[in-house]
């Protein structure tokens, strides 16, 4: 049985975390025992010990999974992700997070996620393939385009997509474009994937912004984390006329209150390896960025970035979580009673998704969008989501996190509901 009650919610991993958020909206939907307990648990979880033989000759065995919380309304989609310190409860939670996700934008998935242990920084270009290969054919017991499609994460990208899709497509004896999204155009990825989570990010928040009466022009904006969605978040931003003024990344962020010249940072970014040291700015560390005064601030990195420790020091009016998971539920509670408007994940960052349904279809039918209508029809997924969370928010007099709960989770009970595979 799950735990969730054991533990101070600071100490909590991402996967209670991901039962406690669950746990508050159960009694909202008077969700029966049966229903929330199969909410609680994946449905099948695979974990894969594989050989890879490195530059230098020897043998390392790595460690991967793959996780399928729920499949009720389609089948499972979520990322990939490579990291150091990912495990097997992380997973779950992001697998989880997926299910509440797709239910969100109301495309037809239901939510899985995997990870392999590895800090992909530190293997080489052929290291990289032959791990990403042998852990696809490890779990390709799982995966297909009728039953679970990986993704882009952490340490992930359209590279790495391309060798799963190669892999599988090997495996199949033919070309299995729809296996994966996020792939590169000239294999069959969609056009507007590689911006559409930042993209999407700027959406919510400029409905959220009009709702409040505010606006994106000169509003200050804050970015923790310049990889796939910090990145474009941050330009899509600066192009719509906010002031962005501090990113950052792992080895460090920067700072100007004028606000950063974006299209220069993204250069100096991919010449030097890291946003740290662009000139004309002051350093700031990732926990400091948190922490300064701005409009917008976007945890777009990891879990578990704001906490009780640092929630009373945020100057944000608004928090726009690009990551998954930045903020823990004390933190939630702290930014609730300071009046610190929050767009919880499972809606901020479903633009990523989002365009992966529609690179999906588009393998599917073997027929392809241009970006403007790709763009197009992600904005009216996320304008429709944005307001039925709101709606959601006013009818139960809820925060936006437990409203977007509310409505993600209950469509995925009245799925599995009317398959009548749970009571
Ligand atoms: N790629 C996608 O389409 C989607 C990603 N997400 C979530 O967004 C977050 C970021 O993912 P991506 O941008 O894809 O990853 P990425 O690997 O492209 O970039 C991650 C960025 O975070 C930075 N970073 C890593 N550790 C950090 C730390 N401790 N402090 C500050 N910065 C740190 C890295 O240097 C890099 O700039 C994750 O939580 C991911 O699950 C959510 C939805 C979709
Ligand atoms: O594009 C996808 O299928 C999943 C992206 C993802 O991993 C996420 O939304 O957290």
């Amino acid at each position: 049985m799950p735990e969730t009650m054991m533990t101070t919610a600071e100490e909590m991993n991402s996967y209670q975390i991901a039962l406690r958020q669950l746990e508050n909206v159960a009694g909202i939907l008077k969700l029966d025992a049966g229903t929330h307990a199969i909410l609680q648990h994946p449905k099948r979880e695979l974990t894969v010990h594989f050989p890879v033989k490195m530059d230098n000759g020897e043998t390392q065995v790595f460690t991967g999974y793959r996780v399928q919380h729920n499949t009720s309304r389609g089948p499972a989609k979520g990322g990939l992700r490579f990291h150091p310190e990912t495990d097997i409860d992380e997973v779950r939670a992001l697998a989880m997070w997926m299910t509440w996700k797709c239910a969100i934008v109301n495309i037809p998935f239901g939510g899985a996620k995997g990870g392999v242990v590895c800090d992909p920084s530190k293997l080489s270009l052929g290291e990289l393939e032959h791990l990403t290969r042998r852990y696809t054919s490890e779990i390709s017991l799982l995966i297909g385009p009728d039953s679970d499609i990986p993704a882009p994460d952490v340490g992930t990208n359209g590279q790495v997509m391309a060798w799963l899709m190669d892999t599988y497509s090997m495996h199949a004896g033919h070309t299995v474009p729809a296996v994966v999204t996020g792939k590169p155009v000239s294999i069959g990825g969609s056009e507007g994937r590689i911006d559409a989570t930042g993209l999407g990010v700027v959406m919510v928040t400029q409905q959220a912004a009009r709702a409040q009466g505010r606006k994106l022009e000169g509003a200050r904006v804050v970015v923790q984390g310049f990889g796939n969605v910090g990145g474009a978040a941050a330009r899509i931003f600066h192009s719509r006329g906010a002031k962005v003024v501090a990113v950052s990344d792992y080895l460090g962020g920067v700072y100007n209150p004028d606000g950063l010249p974006i299209p220069e940072l993204v250069a100096y970014s991919k010449a030097n390896g890291s946003v740290a040291g662009f000139p004309g700015s002051e350093p700031v560390t990732n926990s400091e960025i948190l922490e300064l005064p701005c409009d917008i601030l976007v945890p777009a990195a990891l879990q578990n970035q704001i906490t009780s420790s640092n929630a009373g020091k945020i100057r944000a009016r608004m928090v726009v979580e690009g990551a998954n998971g930045p903020t823990t539920p004390d933190a939630d509670d702290i930014l609730r009673e300071r009046g610190i408007t929050l767009i919880p994940d499972v809606l901020a960052n479903a633009g990523g998704v989002t365009v992966s349904y529609f690179e999906w279809v588009q393998d599917i039918q073997s027929f392809f969008w241009s970006e403007s209508q790709v763009n197009h029809r992600l904005g009216r997924v996320m304008t429709r989501a944005y307001e039925e969370v709101s709606a959601a928010a006013q009818t139960h007099n809820v925060d936006l996190r437990t409203a977007a709960y509310v409505v993600g989770v209950a469509r995925v009970a009245e799925a599995a509901k009317m398959r009548g595979i749970y009571p």
